[in-house]
């Protein structure tokens, strides 16, 4: 067992928990809470604007309750629903502690958007606020974002977790480098924050390939919606002698926002993947048809394993086909779809590539070293490579396996156990982090509806 926060588990699974295999092809209609990128984006521009807005959609999980609560040590109110009440809207009246007061303390879990996207917000306020959190995050990368704030004017003692920011109620700002080659993270949380700095910011990513583009996307988006001025410049990745790719954010106000969150399609992978695994069909309610979110690839990735994607008035409907093909493919920009797409390659029936992906070492656990091994104690042939993962078609076998604590992997093991008779998973709670009912939903998935074909 690992730890988890109890008060998001409204319903206690057993555990280790038997992973349901399917009688036949999986037909449902499956809908999926609100965005875990989106929701932590929207509180914490929310908590930095003057006023109050409204979330609708939000997404009620581990990663944000536990961004609600820093956000609050930051002097914000924030206001969440009762998981099954009449109300749904989150609230959020916004404002940092500008006057001095007692020492606050922010749990991140194992959250990196907690732990990106609130040290920039602290050097905002009068207070000393010190940053912790669960074992795994206190090994993620957080160094080169403390050492950018450091040189933007905040004083912070630490580079590593454990750290505290000794918030003087504002910083500077002005132009610096970071080298955000382990996490796209590390940019956001320095823009989420600097139309609070006294002179903006301009920030220059310096070093390897940058991961996860779309969320760069989706940070700039939303700050734009807040009412800031922001400016993208892409760099040209094919010429590292040229200008690196740099944002600048104009020093202002933001304005409270009444806007309802987009589903989180990286929920959405394991139900899709269930419909690909089992030639059955499944339908998401109000996919977005323009989103920010890198799971506006995943149609494209799964119809390339052999289904068919479609987009109806009802949702997008993912038909599996007559069997599941290797893929081989750069998930440089969608790192999150590999641990699903790891599950459809062990059932595929040719070989599969996944690359460019390095930074999943340093995701909630090293998951490529994890699916190789876990995934490998079915009697997966998986072999881990400089930048991903090789995996080849071979006869498989129920065991026993621990997600590490990483909610996407106890989603795969899900995905593997429909084809895979006797998969048990431990801790299957853990998927509290961004999907809290998971069990409930993956059994009700199995049994219907049933979608007219
Ligand atoms: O900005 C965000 O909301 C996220 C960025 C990505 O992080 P990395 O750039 O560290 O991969 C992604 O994996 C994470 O789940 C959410
Ligand atoms: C990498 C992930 O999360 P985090 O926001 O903690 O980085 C993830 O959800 O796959």
């Amino acid at each position: 067992m690992h730890a988890r926060d109890v008060t998001t588990a409204t319903r206690v699974p057993v555990d280790p928990w038997p992973a349901p295999t399917a009688s036949g092809p999986v037909r449902a209609v499956v809908r999926v809470p609100g965005s875990k990128s989106g929701t932590n984006r929207a509180l914490v521009l929310a908590a930095a604007a003057d006023g109050v807005s409204r979330l609708r959609g939000a997404l009620r999980s581990r990663d944000t309750l536990l961004m609600a609560g820093a956000l609050r040590a930051l002097g914000a109110q924030v206001d969440v629903p009762a998981p099954d009440g009449a109300d749904t809207e989150w609230v959020v009246t916004g404002g940092l502690g500008r006057d001095a007061g007692s020492p606050a303390a922010i749990d991140c879990g194992n959250a990196g958007t907690v732990a990106r996207f609130t040290p920039a917000l602290a050097s905002l306020t009068a207070t000393d606020v010190t940053f912790d959190g669960d074992p795994q995050m206190r090994q993620r990368p957080l160094t080169p974002l403390l050492g950018a704030l450091r040189r933007l004017g905040a004083a912070i003692d630490g580079d590593v977790m454990p750290f505290t920011v000794r918030g003087r109620g504002g910083i500077p700002g002005g132009a610096v480098t970071v080298d955000a080659s382990d996490s796209s993270q590390l940019i956001s949380g320095l823009l989420l924050a600097a139309p609070g700095y006294d002179r903006g910011v301009e920030v220059s990513h310096v070093g390897g390939r940058l991961p996860s583009g779309p969320y760069l996307e989706m940070t700039v988006a939303d700050l734009r919606a807040a009412g800031a001025t922001v400016e993208a410049e892409p760099g040209d990745p094919a010429d590292p002698t040229g200008r690196p790719p740099t944002w600048r954010v104009a020093p202002g106000p933001l304005r409270p926002r009444d806007h309802a969150i987009e589903p989180d399609l990286n929920s959405a992978a394991p139900f899709l993947a269930a419909a690909v695994a089992t030639g059955g069909e499944v339908l998401i309610p109000d996919w977005p048809q323009d989103t920010t979110q890198p799971g506006r690839l995943l149609p494209g990735l799964l119809e390339a394993m052999g289904a068919r994607a479609e987009w109806t008035p009802a949702g997008l409907r993912v038909r599996g086909g007559d069997g599941v093909h290797g893929l081989d493919v750069d998930l440089g920009d969608f790192g999150e779809a590999a641990p699903v797409l790891t599950a459809l390659a062990v059932l595929a029936d040719s070989p599969s590539r996944l690359r460019g992906i390095a930074h999943l070492r340093l995701h909630e656990t090293d998951r490529l070293g994890a699916l190789a091994d876990q995934l490998g104690r079915l009697g997966a042939d998986i072999t881990v490579t400089d930048d991903g993962l090789a995996i080849r078609p071979a006869p498989l076998r129920g065991a026993r396996l621990d997600p590490l604590a990483d909610h996407r992997l106890a989603m795969t093991y899900a995905v593997v156990g429909l084809a895979v008779p006797g998969v048990t998973v431990d801790d299957i709670a853990t998927t509290g982090k961004t999907v809290p009912e998971f069990p409930a939903m993956w059994a009700a998935m199995l049994a219907g509806p049933r979608l007219a074909s």
